[in-house]
């Protein structure tokens, strides 16, 4: 179950008893896998089948924590560990096998993969992610200048995505995903593929969303981004949250695993 409450007036970021904007409840996703037995080519060529069975992935396993207005929440743990399966449940992109996750006010997720359109030039990326994002055209269209100099893609705006290098994709998704400051900003690993001058950039935006009293997890194995822009960590192994505090001591703590 996902609730989505209205957004309230934030007070100012970082304070402990700033309103809750993430609440994770005992959330627990669960994925139905095929997979085919490792049956040999003989067997496979001489009765034309192939055999599949289908087992259950525990991806997210009883997970539960709280997320305060101006919170900036760094999620490590191994690959496979449900880090981004949590972000797409927090965005409402993943349905709970049971649990519940309430947040006031609206979630972004940007991911390098986001919603962008491969065959459309930037420019059309840029205005179609912005009117999904509920901004009106004349909007968009007076940020435009400042989503080309943030971005750095220049002339490439005018080239279809799919021309684009992975760098120069998280680039423009991390510019269209920063066009309105949303009230919680879901970020999977986006940051880790643009060069180190956009990373920086790409960070103090995110040092000025999490000032504007916005809410922002980020997925990364760049524990470094955790260090410099995060308030608070959280670990993630095997779907089960085995840490949840300080950066520093959750680090620590990971790194010693
Ligand atoms: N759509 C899916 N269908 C089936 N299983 C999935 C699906 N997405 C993820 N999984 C499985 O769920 C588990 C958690 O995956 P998830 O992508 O959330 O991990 P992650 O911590 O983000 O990994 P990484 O650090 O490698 O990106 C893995 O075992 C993965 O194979």
């Amino acid at each position: 179950m996902r609730v989505t409450e209205t957004s309230a007036t934030a007070p100012a970021p970082h304070q402990m008893n700033a309103p809750i904007s993430v609440s994770v409840d005992s959330a627990d996703v669960k994925y139905r896998v095929y997979e085919e037995r490792n049956y040999s080519m003989r067997d496979m060529v001489s009765s034309g089948f192939r055999r599949r069975h289908s087992t259950i992935v525990h991806a997210v396993q009883d997970v539960s924590f709280d997320v305060h207005i101006g919170e900036a929440v760094g999620i490590v743990g191994s690959n496979g560990s449900g880090k981004s399966t949590l972000l797409r449940a927090v965005a409402g992109l993943q349905a709970l096998e049971s649990g519940s996750i309430k947040i006031r006010g609206e979630a972004q997720l940007l991911s390098v993969s986001g919603a962008l359109k491969p065959s459309l030039s930037g420019y059309r990326n840029v205005l179609l992610g912005g009117l999904a994002m509920g901004l009106d055209k004349s909007e968009i269209e007076a940020q435009m200048d400042d989503i080309i100099e943030f971005s750095g893609l220049g002339e490439a705006m005018g080239r279809p995505m799919k021309t684009y290098s992975s760098g120069m994709r998280a680039r423009l998704s991390f510019s269209i995903a920063t066009l309105r400051v949303p009230d919680i900003l879901l970020i999977d690993e986006a940051l880790a593929v643009g060069d180190k001058e956009f990373r920086s950039k790409s960070l103090e935006r995110v040092n000025e969303i999490r000032d504007q009293a916005g809410t922002i997890l980020m997925v990364t194995h760049n524990l470094n981004e955790i260090r410099d822009s995060c308030t608070r960590a959280i670990w993630l192994e095997k779907g089960v949250l085995m840490a949840d505090g300080d950066v520093a001591d959750v680090l620590a703590q990971y790194e010693s695993r």
